[in-house]
């Protein structure tokens, strides 16, 4: 759990417990992400209700509760490939008699499947059987007694658990669901997360910006991950730049949400030079913390709670807006669903060049990765808001260090923002360098 006793200097907001923008810790001691979110994770509230969906609508969604199988399966004892029938100690006894010839009474053909039918209690394979044009069979071998049969719910009792509770639901668990009689499944909501652009500057998508003007290209962003995440996120109306507008805005969304993300308005000079996110969302709830983690936005990234519902602030330069939201959003939506949502492997891999670290608290660099034909190398791309970071990337470089200089061939932890068949076509067409 973090530590959120640390000491305020000069603090003026009562209402704070990381208090970012104000306080000491922060100021020279940034909260981790991790101890960031335990702060988060204790003051808001991450519950769901739970809902019924067909079988039909539940792929991606995450089970509430564990599942049971409706009823056995086989439900009968069956051939366990195509065959024959025997009864064994009546095919044991003709063997012993000399004899590897089945009269037509003494044995039925049956395809994989087939309900086994007394007398018969084995199953000799096609492949061991030959078949004499008068309908009589010659075995080769016979098999051990009640070879051949799968016995009723050798597959699935009935009862026996399927899905466990907090699994995101995938092809093959809807398959085996089915195949054991259950089309209805009960999994969590989706959490819902709106979503509010900050700022005068911004232009609606399709538009062309005039000077000073940027499109709002944050939110699909947002949304986006939210999604995979397994959410429900739609973005409102821009709030303007102005406390009342954003308080404005934030009621008018705040009960219908889980979570509730601001895209901006978020600078550390406040009012000033425009920023009112912060002081809108202390006028209606709490700030919880401000200012942790890495680079780049890490200073701006905003975690509060309004009515006990989460509230995250996410830096807007586009760029600190996709590191930010990979780190927090992710993280809040398994905290609702209780599973994993969006798995991102980390491997190690080899500096091409020397790297400098972010100062004061480490960076999160996107970077792209080629393979070497025996491993892969880190290769520096263009930062900041360019298509490098936004496409050409294919990890992040993970540095929490301050101000470090990695050496050219030291080993450091990447995150894959692919897996390894994308890794090595962008290698071989040389699209994880663009700027080399
Ligand atoms: N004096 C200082 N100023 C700033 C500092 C600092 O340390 N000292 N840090 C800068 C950094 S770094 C960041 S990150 C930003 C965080 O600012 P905000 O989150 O408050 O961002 P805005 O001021 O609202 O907007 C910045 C910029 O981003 C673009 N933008 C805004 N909204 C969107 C959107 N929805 N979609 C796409 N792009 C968006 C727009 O170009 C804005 O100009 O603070 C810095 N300042
Ligand atoms: O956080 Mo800003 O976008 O660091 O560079």
């Amino acid at each position: 759990m973090a530590n959120n006793q640390h000491d305020h200097i000069s603090c003026p907001s009562s209402s704070c417990i990381g208090c970012a923008t104000r306080c000491h810790r922060q100021q020279n001691d940034p909260f981790s992400r991790d101890e960031a979110l335990a702060i988060l994770f204790d003051q808001a509230k991450f519950e769901l209700a739970k809902e019924f969906v067909p079988l039909n609508e539940a792929l991606g969604r995450v089970t509430s509760e564990p599942t049971y199988a409706a009823f056995s399966v086989p439900s009968a004892d069956t051939a366990q490939h195509d065959g024959i029938m025997v009864n064994w100690e009546q095919a044991k006894k003709l063997l012993e008699s000399g004899s590897r010839v089945l009269a037509e009474h003494e044995f039925c053909l049956r395809a994989m499947g087939a309900v086994i039918e007394p007398p018969f209690d084995t199953v000799i394979p096609l492949e061991q059987v030959k078949h004499w044009t008068d309908g009589r069979v010659e075995i080769k071998a016979l098999p051990a007694p009640g070879q051949g049969i799968k016995g009723a719910g050798s597959s699935i009792r009935g009862g026996e658990r399927l899905v466990p509770a907090n699994y995101r639901l995938n092809p093959a668990h809807l398959s085996i669901l089915r195949f054991a009689g259950v089309e209805t499944i009960t999994v969590w909501k989706k959490p819902k997360a709106a979503i509010i652009p900050v700022g005068d500057d911004l232009v609606a998508p399709g538009r062309r910006p005039g000077p000073g003007q940027v499109v709002e290209s944050d939110s699909i962003l947002l949304a986006g991950i939210l999604q995979e995440c397994g959410g429900e996120a739609w973005t409102e109306p821009v709030a303007g730049d102005g406390v009342d507008l954003i308080c404005q805005a934030i009621l008018q969304v705040i009960s219908r949400c889980d979570v509730l993300i601001l895209i901006g308005g978020l600078g550390r000079s406040g009012a000033r030079y425009g920023d009112y996110t912060v002081q809108a969302v202390e006028k209606l709830g709490r700030v919880l913390v401000q200012g942790m983690g890495f680079n780049p936005g890490g200073k701006a990234m905003l975690l509060a709670e309004i009515q006990g519902k989460c509230v995250v602030g996410i830096p807007a330069p586009p760029h600190a807006a996709l590191t930010q939201a990979e780190q927090y959003l992710p993280a809040i939506m398994e905290r609702f669903l209780g599973c994993p949502c969006y798995e991102r492997p980390e491997i190690k891999a080899r500096l091409h060049e020397d790297y400098q670290s972010g100062i004061r608290s480490g960076r999160h660099a996107h970077v792209g990765l080629r393979w070497t034909g025996e491993d892969y190398e880190i290769v520096p791309i263009r930062m900041g808001d360019t298509v490098d970071c936004f496409v050409n990337a294919t990890g992040i470089l993970m540095e929490e260090a301050e101000d470090r200089l990695l050496k050219k061939g030291e080993p450091a932890a990447v995150r894959l923002l692919c897996g390894e068949k994308t890794l090595r076509q962008r290698s071989q067409t040389g699209q994880d360098n663009p700027t080399g």
